[in-house]
């Protein structure tokens, strides 16, 4: 993109965010932000809850102090990261599956298993069908009932609204804060439509793919390309009848993964049975994922990852940002639906109505 093309970014948040100060920030904001950082490192559930809601937040000034909050506990986590000799200190886990797969009764189980071990869990959801349709595949019903009450775990529910994009962005950004809150197991579960298991995918340092032991149909739904990117597969409610199809289904995708090209060089992707009822495989699991992080670390992938997801978050905010001010660009708006029509008759070409809007864009 040529420079011309670029989008100036509003100067109040270049200020608010590198100087994090003082000056712009008004006294009640002020103390608002301290107030929250404060609690939020201190471990306050009720403060965590209020920053997410600020980053969830679409009221600009309000957005800008997000900003502000996420620098500081960025820098927080940054020093705690290098008493800990640069290794992360959290572990992000993203768990898919299609509807019914279990998820909930297993998030539920290895959370209990995991706050009784002495961690801290928390687990943000990623629903897309709260972005189409305002309704929710995760949100609803009553889920995981006993983690909700545990107080070593924390969980949210998916933004009510928005893009898919934005909703990438916002969990992404409660993720960091999760951790500044001394979270140190952080789970993104998301159902498998749509693209948002890719972004989850995106956005964490190993993706579980859990999948019911059930056949033909209901297998359908489980997108070849997002097997790819499993660093795990669970074949969940493994009890009763249902352990012969489940053995099955571990056969078939464990041949089905060597066929696979490898994600990453010291970690082969695993398939392995377990059941929430019984419990018989969940150790195992958490096992299995520590295993992952420990190889993963040793090999300095993860923070290879880590590093990559960050640059690949920056450009699709940079991508999200600057298509929204191109389409509320006053000569863009002008233009656009006589523009639109004529593509749509044929009278033009799309690539000069795209040109021609983009003039428009640059030009004023
Ligand atoms: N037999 C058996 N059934 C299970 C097990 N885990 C979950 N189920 C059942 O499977 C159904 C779906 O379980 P959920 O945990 O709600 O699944 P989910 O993937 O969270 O479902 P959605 O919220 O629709 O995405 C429920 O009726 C559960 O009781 C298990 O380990 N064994």
């Amino acid at each position: 993109m040529s420079p011309s093309l670029m989008v100036p970014r509003p100067r109040s948040v270049v200020t608010a965010v590198s100087t994090d100060h003082i000056q712009d920030l008004s006294g009640p904001e002020q103390r608002l932000l301290k107030k929250l950082y404060e609690g939020l490192i201190g471990g306050q559930r009720a403060s965590l809850a209020e920053s997410i809601t600020l980053v969830e937040t679409q009221h600009p000034r309000k957005k800008e102090l997000a900003q502000v909050l996420l620098q500081r506990v960025l820098a927080y986590k940054r020093e705690q990261e290098s008493r800990n000799g640069g290794r992360p200190q959290a572990f992000r886990v993203g768990l898919s599956g299609p509807p019914g797969a279990g998820k909930s009764s297993f998030i539920e189980v290895v959370g209990k298993m995991l706050t009784g071990r002495g961690h801290k869990v928390s687990v943000l959801a990623v629903d897309p069908s709260s972005c189409t349709t305002g309704g929710s595949l995760l949100g609803d019903k009553t889920r995981m009932t006993e983690l909700s009450r545990d107080m070593s775990a924390y969980i949210r529910p998916s933004p009510a609204s928005g893009t898919l994009g934005g909703v990438t962005r916002t969990t992404n950004e409660a993720i960091v804060l999760c951790e500044g809150a001394g979270y140190d197991i952080v789970l993104v579960e998301t159902v498998g439509v749509g693209q948002s298991e890719f972004a989850v995918a995106d956005m964490v340092d190993m993706f579980v793919l859990l999948i019911p032991p059930a056949g033909g149909d209901e297998l359908q739904g489980i997108k070849r390309g997002i097997i790819e990117r499993a660093d795990l597969v669970v074949v969940t409610k493994s009890d009763g009848d249902l352990v012969p199809p489940a053995r099955r289904i571990q056969a078939e995708y464990t041949s089905a993964l060597k066929l696979l090209r490898r994600q990453s060089r010291s970690w082969n992707p695993k398939v392995v049975r377990a059941s929430s009822y019984t419990n018989e495989g969940i150790p195992e699991v958490w096992a299995k994922m520590e295993s992952y992080r420990d190889t993963m670390l040793s090999s300095g992938e993860l923070q290879a990852r880590r590093q990559a997801q960050q640059r690949v978050w920056m450009w699709s905010l940079i991508q999200e940002n600057v298509l929204s001010h191109f389409q509320l660009h006053p000569a863009v708006r002008e233009a656009l639906p006589r523009l639109e029509q004529r593509v749509t008759k044929g009278a033009i070409s799309p690539g000069l109505a795209a040109d021609l809007l983009l003039k428009a864009f640059a030009s004023s």
